[in-house]
């Protein structure tokens, strides 16, 4: 059975619009894991728009499920991580200035980078991932950086579902089953939901785990947080 870990970024993007602690992030991450997450993720922006470092620092203590930190490796983020001793990190790609992650690490090109940094992460502990697409040269490249895992980018199957779903889900299967092959754990996520999310883990093989943060928030507007998470987590057994 893949896990379901609960991105809560949106949670402090809604408590920075007025500056305050409502809603309160910590809170809402213990929330989430009562209500079944089976790990919580962030990803802390360098403009901390919504996930501030502060948040990251309080965390960590309360936690009791896997917490998952995403980024882009900054020394400035690593630094913070490698203090923090969060169970994963993912790395990803992404420009300071960006909307929102929208490629994966280019694993030929950036492999020595890669390498050095998932090596010092390692050393202290911390499984590592890292953002990818499904081409195979990326797949087969994130074996040489040593990765523990890698996050498939899910944008792409997302965006096709509605139109072509068998299409839209093709790629994804030879890339999990070149990374299976060679080793590699699969996480996923990127527009996730909970029209995507069954069929998705339904061709994956040996998805571990899947970071769902826009569309669970905003579902959880209508249905609550708690039966939000259950419904993901029905679309994972
Ligand atoms: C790596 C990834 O796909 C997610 O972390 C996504 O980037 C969420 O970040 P935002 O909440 O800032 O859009
Ligand atoms: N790694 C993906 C993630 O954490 C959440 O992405 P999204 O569901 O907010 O698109």
């Amino acid at each position: 059975m893949s896990r379901l870990s609960v991105n809560i970024n949106k949670i402090a993007t809604l408590r920075n619009a007025r500056g305050g602690n409502i809603p309160d992030v910590l809170k809402a991450a213990k929330d989430c894991e009562r209500f079944g997450a089976q790990g919580i993720t962030v990803h802390p922006r360098p403009d901390e728009r919504h996930i501030t470092r502060k948040d990251v620092y309080g965390l960590k203590p309360i936690l009791s499920t896997e917490f998952n930190i995403e980024g882009y490796p900054s020394r400035e983020f690593l630094n913070m991580v490698l203090e923090v001793l969060p169970a994963q990190v993912t790395l990803v790609p992404d420009p300071p200035d960006v909307l929102t992650s929208n490629a994966g690490w280019d694993t030929v090109a950036d492999r020595d980078k890669l390498k050095e940094i998932i090596s010092e992460l390692k050393k202290s502990g911390i499984r590592t991932s890292i953002f990818v697409d499904t081409q195979l040269e990326n797949i087969r490249g994130a074996l040489d950086t040593g990765t523990d895992r890698i996050e498939l980018y899910t944008e792409p199957y997302a965006n096709e579902y509605s139109t072509n779903r068998d299409k839209a889900i093709a790629p994804f299967v030879k890339a999990a089953e070149l990374a299976n092959s060679l080793g590699l754990e699969i996480n996923a996520g990127h527009d996730l939901n909970l029209e995507n999310l069954a069929f998705f883990n339904e061709n994956i093989p040996n998805l571990k785990e899947v970071s769902i943060g826009h569309a669970l928030i905003s579902d959880a507007l209508y249905l609550g947080l708690e039966n939000a998470i259950q419904l993901y987590k029905r679309c994972l057994k």
